[in-house]
């Protein structure tokens, strides 16, 4: 008989089967014989967070009682993927699972399945972000990740005659058994309204913002379960509810829709995630998201401290806050606002806290994505916070001209606010000012950083800045992802790996043995099998996975340079037209991603790929050699089947404007081999498996500016090459637009006339590359050793690498040990 706890902990198959049946009939109200796979995935999410409670409850306490200092991640995004896998994987429970729901007759696969993709976010920002909390527990750190619980995630995509439409993405119309809802932590959030001086009763002057409105922040916790320990971390997200969602006396008065305005009103601030990423959208509602989050958050921090009996002044000692680029950056001013408004503390008491307290990790050199918000707007909303960073920014610039004496232009730069046209307030600048500690997210990037964008803050403040490379998690993005080479790292290395990933080295040593090779091999074409029955099913489009899978699945955008990959592909579609004789081994093109609604050139770059893919598939002169696919929908969940499929993994963009990537590493981890530029972190992956293993083409990021600096013209570059003159000639002829011209004129005419990202000045080379890319396939046994070699050499973008210098050089975090 079991026992009440068992059925809420036990752990194996037996006890696992009885939690599905008492959820399914106690949670769901659902008969076995009528249950649908949905019920399934429901009762057994239920199940399987009873058994995170515990840990999550233990951890809690733990840190309570310790009183340690905590992390706190603070971003607008958080891409979770799918939760019931991984925590299934995390806490070794797969096996247990996989039989419990056998024996009910159900197949865990297809119960995964149902589960609605928490998305949370737009791409690698947000992406990163759910990395480093797996991270962060994995490594038992001590960390809460503040965000924002959008009602509606990242649209979903779909491709229509070839373009993409958006759906709204109601993740959470079936519930959300992953959260737990604690309407007793919630806070007040002001908006609007003016600020005034007053006199308090020690009969000091201060100052007080007395809002036009006020909303409620709600708090629903989600469980963060490390790998293989009892560490089960909190992602806390805010909703937005009105203070009072019904108005009574509207109500009695016949005003039903004045009744619940208030409720409408304050709801939206959290309605839907803003779904561009990198072009910033100076939108009211983005900066009531921003402020919203930051200031729960700060104020829960606040009453964390209080409930462990800490001193205003020690904040700094219990909380390590860390801003995800500047969308929370305004958390500088919040802090600010919070200690001397509200906790009384003088200005530089206040100051010194706040620096010590923040980080800055910037994720892109964009300056269009670089956040600034007009003036007027700001003062408007947030009129109390206007008034302290112009007092910080008074004592900045005093400090500026200290160190750079007349130097005016240099103040100008500097200055927390854009006077140029309209005036602005600089974000960045609002978060090197008030951080202690300034980062970017891969070597060459942080290095452009302080050569580029934040040179002025580099020359002031040297010590403050760091690279902290990215990484992604080897728990989803390898043995969740990929059970075939899991199995095989599992047999040949033993079962540590996942969070020792340095260990993958070890399997050069079987570099050699050609039945190593061919289980290799043989790991990698299920997984392009899976991925080809996926694509059938969700395009039509059959692929076979003897073919070379060649595959770039990233945000759209022109700095990724998409459509020079289309380039390459019309290339070999015109070479085999003009040269039937012309032979390269057979290659199926990937692609895969989402536009921001508003962003037409990459909308029309989904456009071109889909045109050139129905000519290609449907031409029987090629289609024995080339495929092409648009994978619709690119998410976490999908990549998961993506990443394990490639051979060849894209990274081509212009050097110098992908911040990092991480795609590309979890491509590597997966045995692809890279071709791609030296940018962002393709550098350092190039570093760690040697040039011979990496496909490298394009000019450097020095070679680009330098290019842009002596005024770039891509007419010179069509001149100098028929084969590319023919190949835009044939886009911008309708020739994949049955005829139509003018569809593919404005990306032609971008290209030939203006090309921002040098896609024709880079095209030759990549063709060459491309031409290297199919000798090297030639050789299978050669190409399994690079393979193979990518792997083993991937161990230094484990998110645990990452996460553990951020804790030692940033936050100055002790890991906790947890014991359930
Ligand atoms: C305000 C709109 C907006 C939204 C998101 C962003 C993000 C910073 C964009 C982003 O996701 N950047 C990516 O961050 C990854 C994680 O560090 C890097 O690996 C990518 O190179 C970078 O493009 C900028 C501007």
């Amino acid at each position: 008989i079991l026992s009440g706890a068992d059925v809420r902990t036990g752990l194996d198959s037996a006890v696992l089967q009885q939690a599905v049946l008492d959820h399914l009939y106690y949670s769901l109200g659902r008969l076995p014989a009528v249950a649908t796979p949905a019920n399934y995935y429901r009762a057994l999410a239920l199940a399987i967070r009873d058994r995170l409670q515990q840990r999550w409850i233990r951890t809690s306490e733990t840190y309570f009682e310790r009183g340690r200092k905590l992390a706190c991640y603070l971003s607008a995004e958080f891409l979770l993927g799918p939760h019931l896998g991984n925590n299934l994987l995390n806490l070794g429970l797969e096996q247990a699972a996989r039989e419990a729901l056998t024996a009910l007759g159900q197949d865990l696969d297809a119960i995964l399945d149902c589960e609605p993709e928490p998305g949370l976010g737009n791409g690698g920002l947000g992406r990163l972000a759910a990395c480093y909390l797996d991270s962060l527990a994995t490594l038992q750190y001590p960390a809460i990740g503040y965000g924002i619980r959008y009602e509606f995630g990242i649209f979903a995509q779909e491709i229509r005659d070839g373009w993409q439409t958006e759906r709204t993405d109601k993740w959470l119309s079936g519930g959300n058994p992953w959260e737990i809802a604690k309407p007793d932590i919630a806070y007040e959030v002001k908006w609007g309204g003016h600020t005034e001086r007053y006199i308090d009763d020690d009969g000091a002057e201060r100052r007080r913002w007395v809002p036009y409105r006020v909303v409620r922040g709600i708090a629903y916790d989600t469980p963060i379960q490390g790998y293989g320990v009892d560490t089960c971390n909190t992602l806390r997200l805010w909703s937005a509810e009105a203070a009072e969602s019904f108005d009574f006396q509207a109500f009695n008065t016949g005003d039903y829709f004045q009744a619940v305005d208030a409720k409408l009103r304050s709801e939206t601030i959290t309605k839907v995630l803003y779904p561009n990423d990198e072009p910033a959208i100076g939108k009211r509602l983005r900066l009531a998201q921003q402020y919203f989050f930051v200031t729960c958050s700060l104020q829960d921090m606040l009453r964390i401290l209080d409930l462990a009996g800490g001193a205003i002044e020690q904040f700094a000692e219990h909380f390590a806050v860390q801003l995800n680029d500047t969308h929370p950056s305004i958390g500088v001013a919040e802090l600010m606002r919070l200690l001397i408004d509200e906790r009384g503390l003088d200005w530089d008491a206040a100051w010194t806290i706040t620096v010590a307290t923040f980080g800055y990790t910037n994720h892109t050199l964009l300056p269009e994505a670089l956040e600034t918000w007009p003036l007027p707007l700001f003062r408007e909303v947030l009129p109390r916070h206007l008034e302290i960073i112009y007092e910080i920014n008074r004592r900045f610039l005093d400090e500026v001209r200290a160190c750079f004496p007349d130097d005016s232009a240099r103040v100008a730069r500097m200055s927390l606010i854009g006077e140029a046209g309209e005036k602005q307030v600089r974000m960045a600048h609002l978060a090197c000012v008030g951080s202690h500690a300034i980062n970017g997210v891969a070597a060459l990037h942080s290095e452009l950083l302080k050569a580029s964008v934040l040179s002025d803050f580099h020359a002031l403040w040297p010590e403050r800045f760091s690279n902290k490379t990215n990484g992604v998690t080897p728990r989803r993005f390898l043995a969740l992802a990929n059970p075939g080479l899991r199995a095989l790292l599992d047999e040949t290395l033993g079962a540590s790996w996942p969070v020792d990933l340095g260990r993958l080295r070890e399997l050069e040593s079987h570099i050699d043995d050609p039945a190593f090779r061919e289980r290799w091999r043989a790991v990698k074409h299920a997984n392009k099998q899976r991925l080809a029955d996926y694509v059938q099913a969700h395009t039509g489009i059959v692929l076979d996975p003897d073919w070379l899978f060649d595959i770039q699945v990233k945000r759209i955008h022109e700095y990724k340079r998409q459509h020079l990959n289309l380039l390459h592909i019309v290339t070999l579609y015109q070479r085999l037209k003009t040269y039937p004789a012309f032979s390269f081994p057979p290659r199926a093109f990937l692609f895969g991603g989402k536009a921001a609604p508003g962003y037409f050139t990459a909308k029309r770059i989904i456009k071109l790929i889909n045109a050139v893919a129905e000519t290609i598939n449907a031409d029987p002169e090629v289609n024995g050699r080339l495929k092409v696919a648009f994978v619709p929908n690119f998410s976490v969940k999908n990549a998961q089947l993506i990443y394990p499929a490639a051979d060849l993994s894209e990274q081509i963009s212009t050097a110098g404007k992908e911040a990092s990537g991480t795609g590309n590493m979890k491509f590597m981890l997966n045995g692809a081999l890279t071709i791609g530029t030296l940018d962002g972190a393709n550098v350092e992956m190039r570093d760690e498996v040697g040039a011979e293993n990496f496909f490298l083409f394009g000019r450097t990021a020095d070679e680009v500016a330098r290019l842009q600096g002596e005024g770039y013209r891509p007419a010179d570059y069509l001149a100098g090459d028929d084969e590319l003159k023919a190949v835009m000639e044939l886009i911008g002829s309708g020739h994949f637009s049955g005829g139509d011209s003018e569809v593919f004129r404005p990306l032609v005419e971008n290209l030939t006339q203006s090309d921002p990202f040098l896609v024709l000045a880079d095209y030759a080379a990549y063709v060459a590359c491309q031409e290297g890319v199919s000798a090297a396939w030639a050789d299978q046994e050669q190409w399994t050793r690079m393979s193979i070699i990518n792997c083993a050499r991937g161990g230094k973008f484990s998110s645990d690498r990452a996460i553990a210098e951020y804790a030692r050089e940033i936050w100055g975090l002790q890991s906790v040990p947890i014991q359930v």
